[in-house]
């Protein structure tokens, strides 16, 4: 799985702290990233001591690891809608962590895991002290229809952003998500209001979903030099 800055042993603590709170019998959603894989992992451990959870993952990544894992999965629309179990709790990583607002989607998954991360009944973020800010300044993901994307750069530009299209590193050619889709990275510097951008991208057609989740976090678990710290937002 692809990893980005930070410590991977604060990673590891934070997804390990995650993983400790979820209960038997639990439906967990499982996030994308080098953070939320260490959940994952610690959540393999506990299903091999014998505590029975399901698992809906967020993206290819973690259903592959997850399969690994020998976690038992389900679908989003087995657990979701009238009369179904929905899901216990969700553990996901972040890009940028301000209170309980983040950026997300610098693995491409933001759509499934907004899905997932806000369906859950309690959904808790993992990161490392370097994802800390006190207002969100990076790039925004958003995923866009492919032929959408020049009119949503154009009203990108007219919210006061840029907007690049991700390419792919080892493939000529742009990045196309697990839902078939393209990715811009939305450049706005230093996003004081993220409710209000954020029902500006919502409303852009073409947008699939934007990497903006505002007030989702119930908490967040910060792994340290030497523990880890959980902030509920
Ligand atoms: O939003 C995400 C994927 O779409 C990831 O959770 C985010 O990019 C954090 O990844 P990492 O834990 O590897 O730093």
């Amino acid at each position: 799985m692809k990893t980005s800055g930070g410590s991977d042993a604060m990673k590891r603590r934070a997804g390990e702290s995650a993983a400790e709170t979820v209960e038997d019998g639990d439906v967990v959603g499982l996030g994308t990233g080098s953070t939320a894989a260490h959940a994952i992992r610690a959540l393999g451990e506990r299903v091999d001591a014998g505590v029975e959870i399901r698992g809906v993952a967020t993206s290819f990544a973690s259903r592959e690891l997850a399969i690994e894992e020998r976690i038992p999965l389900v679908d989003l629309d087995e657990v979701t809608g009238p009369d179904a179990a929905g899901i216990d709790v969700a553990i996901d990583g972040a890009d940028q962590v301000a209170g309980g607002d983040l950026i997300k989607g610098g693995g491409g998954a933001h759509a499934r895991e907004k899905l997932v991360d806000s369906a859950a009944d309690r959904f808790v973020v993992v990161a490392d002290p370097s994802k800390e800010t006190g207002v969100l300044d990076r790039p925004v993901p958003v995923e866009v229809l492919a032929s959408a994307r020049g009119v949503v750069a154009d009203a990108v530009r007219a919210a006061g952003g840029e907007a690049t299209l991700r390419r792919a590193e080892r493939k000529d050619g742009p990045v196309v998500t697990d839902n078939g889709n393209l990715l811009l990275d939305c450049a706005f510097g230093p996003i004081p209001e993220p409710a209000a951008l954020a029902t500006t991208l919502a409303g852009t057609p073409g947008v699939l979903e934007h990497g903006l989740f505002v007030g989702l976090a119930d908490e967040v678990h910060v792994g340290t030099a030497d523990g880890v710290r959980v902030l509920e937002p």
